[in-house]
């Protein structure tokens, strides 16, 4: 379940953006910052989260249901103990993984759970501590947000993703949010990403922004 650098499970190529000759081999976050390159790159990714997205939002509410059982075992085998350890987690949009019920044994179990909440575009997100049954608010983009919640720092971060790299790389919507976050944070969380194998590519031509996760968890047993 755990995905490891060198599993390309489900990975679906997509078509080559034309800079690629110039970027194989050495695409990493060390690649200084290009801004003709980051130029195709962002356009690439934007077409990339597209069809992400459209082919996410295809699969049958059942079959969604079940690969979210799926990951929530996986993040029980991939986490353990939950005493004493904040998460946060997602309110799921758009056909993310819906971990909801993940999240009311978290609390059962003695952990805490945050969820993210946008501030301001181009801002760093904050967490909101947020139990089961805590009153709700729309936030930014009409994502609901604890309306009451304490601010709290996350020992663990579960990001929803769009696409996730053989590199844990993750592609997201496109506000920069998590990578913005993960920067600011005064101590790194661990951080897990969540998704569909359907949502693996080879890469995300990432940048000296990109982040990457510490693993990613699917549907598939790692
Ligand atoms: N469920 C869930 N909640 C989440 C996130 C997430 O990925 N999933 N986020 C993780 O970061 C933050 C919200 N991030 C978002 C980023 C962009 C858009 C969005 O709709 N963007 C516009 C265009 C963006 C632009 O280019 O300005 C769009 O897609 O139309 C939505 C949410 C916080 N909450
Ligand atoms: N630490 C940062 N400081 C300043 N700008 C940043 C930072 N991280 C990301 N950005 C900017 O955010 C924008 C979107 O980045 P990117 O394409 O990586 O988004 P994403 O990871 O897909 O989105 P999200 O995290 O919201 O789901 C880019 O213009 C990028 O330069």
């Amino acid at each position: 379940m755990a995905h490891g650098a060198d599993d390309r499970r489900g990975a679906q190529y997509s078509s080559p953006p034309c800079f690629m000759h110039e970027l194989e081999g050495h695409a990493d976050r060390e690649t200084p910052a290009d801004p003709a390159q980051w130029a195709d790159v962002r356009r690439w990714r934007k077409a990339e989260r597209e069809r992400l997205i459209e082919d996410r939002l295809a699969i049958s509410a059942e079959a969604r249901g079940n690969m979210s059982a799926a990951i929530a075992a996986g993040l029980d085998t991939a986490i353990g103990g939950l005493r004493g350890r904040t998460i946060s987690l997602y309110w799921p949009f758009r056909g993310e993984p819906d971990l909801r019920g993940w999240a009311a044994g978290v609390v059962e179990r003695g952990g805490g759970v945050a969820l993210p909440v946008v501030i301001e575009k181009a801002r760093p997100l904050v967490f909101r501590s947020y139990r089961p049954g805590d009153r709700l608010e729309k936030g930014v983009w009409n994502i609901p947000v604890p309306a009451d919640g304490a601010e709290v720092l996350p020992d663990i971060v579960i990001a929803p993703l769009v696409g996730f790299d053989a590199k844990n790389f993750r592609l997201g919507y496109g506000g920069g949010f998590f990578d913005r976050t993960l920067a600011a944070l005064p101590r790194k969380p661990l951080v897990i990403g969540v998704g569909y194998s359907m949502q693996s590519i080879a890469t995300i031509y990432p940048q000296p922004h990109d982040i990457p996760m510490d693993f990613v968890v699917t549907e598939i047993p790692g």
